[in-house]
């Protein structure tokens, strides 16, 4: 298994966590496209979002996706809107093994509860947030995916195992 691969799913999927533990299980470099935008900005997500629009944040991001999807041998975990543009779902798919994580809507409200780093969620209702961004997203995520897995009631070692043999069946 030589080719990159790149996890994809909505917030509190788990991107940033599995993908940093696939990538030590598969001696593969890591990669976190939110994080990325971030050390190159030298600001955090809330701020590019304040300062720059959610417009601004995609530019970033469509263009952190082009250069890191060109690598070999990585593992990219992105962020939950990278599957928006077209351009990031065609370097995706023709670029590495694209892997759909999985979540219900009351998964990501808990996973995400605690932590006020993600812009889209900072509002009166989250929940709806969530629910109007599955109706949208889901179609896009399952469009580039080639592997689709279910992260519910299972924690992110069992997750990486299936995910493993998964990926040897490649
Ligand atoms: N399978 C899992 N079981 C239980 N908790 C999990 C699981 N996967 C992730 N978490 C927890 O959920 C939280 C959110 O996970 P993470 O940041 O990896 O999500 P993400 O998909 O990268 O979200 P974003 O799109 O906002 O970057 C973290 O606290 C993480 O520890
Ligand atoms: O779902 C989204 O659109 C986002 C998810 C996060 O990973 C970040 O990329 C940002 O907060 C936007
Ligand atoms: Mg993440």
């Amino acid at each position: 298994m030589t080719q990159s691969v790149f996890l994809i799913g909505p917030m509190g999927a788990g991107k940033s966590t599995i993908g940093r533990l696939l990538s030590q299980e598969l001696k593969f470099e890591f990669y976190d496209s939110d994080k990325v935008i971030e050390d190159r900005c030298g600001a955090d997500i809330p701020w590019i979002f304040d300062k720059e629009g959610e417009a601004g944040f995609r530019e970033r991001e469509e263009s952190v996706i082009d250069e890191l999807t060109q690598q070999k041998g990585i593992v990219l975990s992105t962020g939950g809107g990278a599957v928006l543009r077209a351009e990031n779902r065609q370097h995706l798919a023709s670029r590495g093994t694209v892997i759909y994580l999985c979540t219900s809507v009351e998964q990501q409200l808990a996973r995400t509860a605690r932590d006020r780093n993600r812009p889209l969620l900072q509002t009166a209702n989250p929940e709806a947030v969530l629910r109007k961004l599955f109706e949208e997203r889901d179609p896009l995520y399952r469009s580039v995916a080639d592997i689709i897995i279910e992260t519910d009631q299972r924690n992110p070692r069992w997750v990486i195992q299936d995910l493993k043999k998964r990926l040897e069946g490649e």
